[in-house]
């Protein structure tokens, strides 16, 4: 029976941790760990699917409807005998057996989570509570991907896990962030209730190679229009910040998290924090000094700051961030000219 964890605060848990399957222990059993990746298709998703494959006692399922991701992420894994892809929905029941479920399935950038915002609070809400009911079903240890987003636009700077949040509950970002506070509540009442094991890590924004190009974040729209020479585009007034994370810290961290005896809420992300119009500064010099940057107009409710506070994260997972801003770039410009076929000119 796997051990109790904690998140250093005094959470008693009304029953033990349900036993796996009877099937782990059928003859069929093989000694691997089964891994099921929900929104595995997706950025982060393939990238930590890369990183688990390259364990040879782990076997991957990716659960994925393919609203923001796509099979290209995952093709160098597709007919492997340790993986397999199943276009699934969350927000329908799954039942497979597996030891651990990594749940990313939701769309993340703003233009695509409110796209369809009954959807996107759908994919939170239902499709948490489907995964927590796996978890319960098959004795799963289950971690969330939720968001620094549950900060809103925080009244607090840096941002520690003992921080509320300033959400507005009914603005047109509330089918995400007010989805993922829904997440994370159903995590720790499944927790309480049913002593399932699990992990909620806090995602601060991360960026890297396979965001999709036209994803609307602000790196990708950023490095796109750097190498097709259109303007910036920094949305007023510009002295927003964000704290900018790059991929592989990100899937380390996800992983140690996982692994680790702390259910979290923890947060993970790169506490260097920059203002948008820093940021196009930075990728005009890196990446293409000829641009111009233009101010544009926001969208409601836009964050005003955002840095982690990664106290927590360096002393119970051991992580901190690697990669800075200045070298992740360019590794993210490599794979957009490849993929927009514009290649470096020398
Ligand atoms: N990238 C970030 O900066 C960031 C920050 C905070 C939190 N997160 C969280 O991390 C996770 C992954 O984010 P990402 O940046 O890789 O986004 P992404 O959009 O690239 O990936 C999300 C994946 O989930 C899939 N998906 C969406 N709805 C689904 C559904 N109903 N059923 C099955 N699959 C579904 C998409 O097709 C996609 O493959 C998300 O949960 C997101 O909220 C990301
Ligand atoms: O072209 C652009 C796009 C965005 N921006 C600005 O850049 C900042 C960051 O915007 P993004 O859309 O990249 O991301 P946000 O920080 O708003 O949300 C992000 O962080 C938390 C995650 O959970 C979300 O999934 C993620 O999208 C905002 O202030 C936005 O106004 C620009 O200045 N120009």
């Amino acid at each position: 029976m796997a051990k109790q964890a904690s998140n250093g605060e005094n959470h008693s848990v009304a029953k033990p941790p349900p036993t796996p399957s009877p099937l782990r222990f059928s003859k069929f059993f093989q000694p691997n760990m089964r891994i099921l990746v929900t929104g595995g298709a997706g950025f982060i998703g393939s990238h930590l699917v890369d990183k688990l494959m390259e364990n040879e006692k782990n076997e991957v399922i990716v659960a994925d409807n393919f609203f923001t991701g796509t099979k290209e992420n995952l093709k160098k894994w597709i007919g492997h005998p340790r993986f397999e892809l199943i276009r699934h929905d969350v927000t329908e029941p799954l039942l497979v057996e597996v030891d651990q479920i990594y749940h990313l399935a939701c769309p993340a950038s703003p233009i695509f989570y409110k796209y369809n915002p009954v959807k996107t609070i759908k994919t939170n809400v239902i499709g948490t509570l489907n995964m927590l009911g796996l978890a319960k079903r098959v004795g799963a240890r289950i971690l969330l991907t939720s968001t620094s987003e549950v900060y809103g636009d925080p009244l607090v700077h840096p941002q520690d896990e003992s921080y509320w949040g300033n959400v507005n509950p009914i603005g047109v970002r509330s089918c995400y962030d007010e989805g993922k506070r829904v997440a994370e509540t159903l995590m720790f009442d499944y927790h309480r209730q049913h002593g399932i094991e699990i992990r909620v890590a806090r995602i601060f924004n991360t960026y890297g190679p396979r965001m999709n190009i036209d994803d609307g974040r602000v790196v990708s729209n950023f490095i796109a229009q750097a190498v097709r020479g259109e303007p910036l585009t920094v949305q007023a007034p510009g002295t927003q910040t964000r704290s900018f994370c790059y991929v592989s810290d990100m899937v380390d961290g996800l992983i140690r998290l996982m692994e680790g005896e702390n259910t979290g809420p923890i947060n993970i992300g790169n506490p260097g924090e920059f203002t948008m119009i820093e940021l196009a500064e930075t990728v005009k010099e890196l990446i293409n000094p000829d641009v111009e940057i233009t101010m544009v107009e926001n969208t409601p409710d836009d964050p005003r700051q955002r840095k982690p506070d990664i106290t927590k994260a360096k002393e119970l997972l051991g992580w901190e961030p690697k990669v800075k801003l200045r070298n992740g770039l360019p590794l993210m410009e490599d794979d957009f000219r490849l993929r927009l076929d514009k290649p470096r000119k020398n």
